[in-house]
């Protein structure tokens, strides 16, 4: 369907706005009143330079507090809306949204609101145009859909149609069923946002924390069911406000915004082009990137943990430590980031093992993820990537790539009980967790984790979790609730989880192998005694490995971290129980204090 966006939800002046909506590959934009009005080019200048980027205007708005106006007023308001009229001429395009009014003073006169609106549709017929009226939900009179569908039935004219803006109609949890009731060439122009649910007032809701779909928590999916049910075929348009993206780059904030249109349309439309995701079977390696130090205190964690050194690129400083089908990929050439302080380590790339590498690949491409240009040594494997928003490397692949490597020394059966790779935490920027938390979700085919808000103790931190179909792949986004500065003890954590099967076990093959385990407060365990009916001598073996507990409805959650290579990268040791699902978040904050403490 073509897809569109409202310049509102992009940075910058209308100029730029337009150029990064093109950029990204829109169809189109609605242009904001206060976009156009306050653009140094002419109406005419900004319809050539849409024409120019390929852009089509598909509406402009809104006009503002325009029905149940008295006589004198309304006079004034059709005058204004001629004005628009002729400017919309000059923009090329025919349809003006009217929002409901929200003047104190609007009358809730349903008969003179009609009318009124059927005066608006002959007078915009005369321009050869037409007008679509969309309830805002906190309209004064105004504030349903069903209602404006009301209105403008009865005003039955055929300039007249209505706006639907998923947000309006889900905010106030109504429900979108009767969407259905509406002829769908009555729909005149669809509007998206999702959103987070929050209890606060609707217009704040609205203006600051709308989001693209599948960011929030609004069921888009079913919303634009029954929309297209209703005969609706008109663009799908995104429409929101957002203090981030607001101030983020533009063209990055559109091609979010168009990946999620993608990933909405391919959740509703029957016969979408993306290609659907192939099978994760688990993680074929985490790499860490290391300089010369950091390079010493990993691969010294990894012997500690019953890693062995198990083969060695045959061009390049990587090297491959292996227990069980856990893999990390210790890479001293990937440059560091330039905050990297001497001895850090990072994880600079993740591969996961998919069913279907090059299908997988082709569905990142149509989620617009960028492809990574890589240089193959002669017979290397062709391994396919991705760059994440967060400069994260995603590798498609099997375990075709061991064939670059040469073997060093074999694995023992056994070693510490490590299996395979859990799941890998990554931390992201404030203002683009939203965006990667989509990226990583819709790419890789997974399903979201409600997120968790976890107190640390130098600031609050959100994480977002995602688990793909049968669990083999988990990931998790840890995100600091407000941008700017961290305190440096808050500065990006990131972790690879390994499984295991017996954490006892591992816990004290681990600690003879001499790794540094993170130590965890008495206090822990003698809150664990009141709440948990946890038998004294489970709890003592818990104290003593430094375990932790966790326990919800799904299944019960054992693990244990090791203290930090360099200022972000350490590694946790976890054991599900019963099918547990989460991540210990309500662990979380005694392990970052923990952490703290050494630091
Ligand atoms: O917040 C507003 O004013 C506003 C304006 C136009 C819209 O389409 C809308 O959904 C909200
Ligand atoms: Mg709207």
């Amino acid at each position: 369907m073509r897809k569109s966006i409202a310049t509102v939800s992009l940075s910058g002046t209308l100029e730029e706005k337009l150029a990064a909506a093109a950029r990204a590959g829109f169809d189109a934009v609605e242009i904001f009143e206060a976009d156009l009005i306050s653009a140094a080019s002419p109406a005419r200048d900004i319809r050539a330079m849409c024409a120019d980027l390929g852009l089509g205007i598909d509406i402009y708005q809104p006009l503002r507090d325009f029905e149940g106006a008295a006589p004198k007023t309304f006079r004034a308001n059709l005058r204004r809306a001629a004005g628009k009229f002729e400017l919309m001429r000059e923009l090329g395009t025919d349809l003006l949204l009217v929002c409901s009014s929200v003047a104190p003073r609007a009358a809730g006169d349903d008969g003179l609101i009609a009318e009124q609106l059927h005066t608006l549709a002959e007078l915009a017929a005369g321009h050869g145009c037409r007008v679509a009226y969309e309830a805002l939900a906190w309209g004064r009179h105004v504030n349903d859909y069903r209602h404006a569908w009301k209105l403008v039935a009865a005003a039955g004219h055929p300039s007249l149609g209505v706006c639907l803006d998923s947000f309006h109609i889900l905010s106030r949890g109504h429900d979108p069923a009767g969407i259905r009731e509406i002829p769908g060439d009555k729909i005149f122009f669809l509007q998206l946002a999702d959103a987070p649910r929050m209890l606060m007032d609707v217009l704040q809701w609205s203006r600051h924390h709308r989001c693209f779909p599948g960011q929030g928590s609004f069921g888009l999916a079913g919303f634009l069911r029954h929309t297209l049910a209703a005969g609706y075929a008109g663009p799908l348009s995104l429409e929101v406000f957002n203090d981030v993206f607001r101030q983020a780059d533009a063209e990055r904030t559109a091609t979010d915004a168009l990946r999620s249109l993608i990933a909405l349309e391919e959740a509703v439309l029957p016969e979408s082009p993306v290609a659907p995701p192939a099978p994760l079977r688990g993680f074929s390696f985490a790499e860490i990137a290391v300089d010369p130090l950091g390079g010493v205190a990993a691969e010294r964690m990894l012997r500690a943990l019953g890693f062995t050194r198990a083969a060695r690129h045959r061009t390049k400083p990587v090297h491959l430590w292996q227990q069980g089908d856990a893999r990390i990929l210790v890479n001293a050439a990937r440059p560091a980031p330039a905050d990297r302080r001497r001895g850090d380590a990072a994880v600079s790339a993740v591969a996961v093992d998919s069913a279907d590498p090059a299908q997988s690949a082709a569905r990142a491409e149509a989620l617009l993820a960028p492809g990574v240009p890589r240089s193959f040594g002669p017979g290397e494997a062709e391994l396919t990537a991705i760059t994440a928003p967060d400069g994260t490397l995603v590798f498609f692949c099997g375990t075709e790539w061991l064939g670059d490597f040469s073997e060093l020394d074999t694995p023992p059966p056994g070693a510490a009980g490590i299996t395979t790779i859990d799941h890998i935490a990554l931390s992201q920027p404030a203002h683009h967790a939203q965006e990667a938390a989509l990226f990583y979700q819709s790419v890789l085919g997974m399903r979201r984790h409600d997120p968790v808000e976890i107190a640390d103790p130098y600031g609050l931190v959100r994480s977002f979790a995602m688990t793909s179909p049968g669990g083999a792949v988990r990931l998790a986004l840890s995100v600091p609730a407000l941008a700017g500065d961290p305190l440096p003890q808050s500065a990006g954590h990131q972790h690879v989880a390994f499984a295991c099967t017996d954490i006892f076990a591992t816990a004290r093959a681990v600690h003879a192998g001499g790794a540094s385990i993170l130590p965890i407060p008495a206090n822990y365990y003698a809150d664990l005694a009141t709440r948990t009916d946890l038998g004294t001598d489970f709890l003592a073996g818990l104290r003593e490995a430094n375990i932790l507990h966790d326990r919800t409805e799904d299944g019960e959650f054992l693990h244990f971290f090791t203290t930090m290579l360099g200022r972000r990268l350490f590694f946790e040791v976890v054991q599900r129980i019963n099918g547990y699902d989460g991540y210990g978040a309500a662990n979380t904050p005694v392990r970052m204090a923990a952490q703290y403490r050494l630091a």
